[in-house]
């Protein structure tokens, strides 16, 4: 099944159902959307996708928020908080420092539960309802969990979240446990929660909502057509590269299928698609390992270890979608080391962008690529930040500044700012 950019439109096969099917991306099987619970190939256990027989085309957007490319979704409406429409940022001391002729932030940790997370979930929550299953579960490095709870509260759903134990930041799990979420504390990383969930998943004890689940990656593919309407709107073009954090690879995946669906709609150029960029940190680089290496299948890596734990991932299950998608559209991959994404993140705060460490690789590996002259000083381009500040109060607090004791008098508070 050819995952190319300037592959086709599919034709609707019997299963669509409305015009929307689900579609094997290894064998090409396809399945009626919502007759049963699948998260992949009955057949051959490859990836599914989400299939429409109409791609969308900018002109059939409108509204606000996710729900503004219903179009581009499988339902005209979500489970929402809302969630979208999220900040386009210019930097300028970073974009100058860094060296490109345009840098834009699109900060995702603006969405209602602080992550992107959140435009997945409204999809994923929906399609919940209407195959009617009764508790929704994720693994989850935190903001996976803190969405499921939060959209599953929303949506008057039970909620099962497994965590590594130990490793997952403060704030997200504060979220999980007040939205009401089930937190169980695995003695393993996030690859062995999730090998547990799709244990559940496969006995129906649970339905997965996870970035596996094809619906969700519907909702991420709206991240791309924000920027791309939001970008060309400001400056009349389209960016050349997106720089992205990869940890299980689900944006990558729902990004590179945003562009070939407007490509097949004849919406976009394929001269005018971004060059997918994804950032690992060195820690947890399976993704970087197969492109440096030109495989097609990802080595799973056992131990993983990252300041950055949202993505503290070893084995990205989405990395059969993402992979094309970065050498499909003349991108790359890079590792950076945990120092460089502290200084990212400080960077960004010192232009006022508050993010949680996984989001600062985006520019530590724009960094990178920079002094390696892999990206030229002429292009525009634009970096993902996928989570807030406040998921990680402790990372905060180790990257800034210390809080000064001082006494209950102003002389004394004058005497010690004049130090
Ligand atoms: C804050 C944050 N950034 C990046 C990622 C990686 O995104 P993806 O799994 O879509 O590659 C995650 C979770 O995986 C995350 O929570
Ligand atoms: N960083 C993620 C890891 C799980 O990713 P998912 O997109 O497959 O749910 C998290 O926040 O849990």
């Amino acid at each position: 099944m050819s995952l190319d950019l300037t592959a086709a439109p599919p034709s609707a096969p019997a299963t669509a159902d409305d015009g929307v099917w689900l579609a094997c991306i290894e064998c090409g099987e396809t399945f009626a959307p919502f007759s049963a619970i699948r998260y992949t190939c009955d057949h051959c256990d490859g990836l599914l996708e989400v299939r429409y027989a109409d791609p969308p085309t900018f002109e059939d957007f409108e509204g606000r928020g996710v729900w503004r490319y219903a179009a581009a979704l499988p339902f005209e409406e979500g489970v929402s908080l809302p969630e979208g429409d999220t900040p386009l940022h210019h930097v300028p001391r970073l974009e100058a420092d860094v060296g490109v002729d345009r840098l834009r932030i699109k900060h995702e940790g603006m969405n209602p539960t602080g992550s992107f997370k959140d435009r997945g979930m409204t999809v994923g929550v929906r399609v919940a309802k209407e195959l009617g299953v009764g508790r929704l579960a994720c693994a989850s490095t935190g903001n996976t969990s803190a969405a499921l709870a939060a959209y599953g509260a929303r949506g008057g759903m039970g909620t099962l979240v497994l965590l590594p134990a130990g490793k997952v930041a403060a704030g997200k799990i504060a979220q999980a446990a007040l939205h009401d979420a089930r937190i169980l504390e695995v003695d393993g990383n996030f690859d062995d929660c999730l090998d547990i969930v799709q244990d559940l998943a496969a006995r129906g004890e649970v339905y997965l909502l996870n970035s596996l689940n094809p619906f969700r990656l519907e909702g991420q593919k709206t991240i791309g057509l924000e920027i791309l309407e939001e970008f060309r709107q400001d400056h009349g073009t389209y960016p050349d590269r997106i720089v992205l954090p990869v940890g299980n690879a689900g944006n990558t995946s729902a990004l590179y299928k945003c562009f070939r669906e407007l490509v097949q709609s004849g919406a976009l150029d394929p001269e005018d698609v971004p060059k997918l960029t994804g950032v690992q940190a060195e820690g947890a680089a399976p993704m970087v390992e197969a492109i440096e290496e030109g495989n097609d299948e990802i080595r799973r890596w056992p131990d993983v270890e990252t300041i950055a734990t949202a993505i503290r991932i070893g084995n990205p299950v989405n990395a059969p979608k993402a992979l094309p998608g970065i050498r499909e559209t003349g991108g790359t991959a890079v590792a950076v080391p945990d120092e460089e994404i502290t200084d990212a993140q400080r960077a960004l705060a010192a232009e006022g962008v508050g993010v949680e460490p996984a989001s600062a690789t985006s520019i530590a590996g724009l960094r990178r690529l920079r002094d390696r002259g892999v990206v030229d000083d002429d292009e525009q381009v634009v970096c993902l930040t996928t989570g807030h500040l406040l998921k990680d109060p402790d990372a905060a607090f180790a990257a800034g500044n210390d809080p000064e004791p001082v006494p209950n008098d102003t002389e004394a508070v004058l005497a010690h700012i004049a130090e």
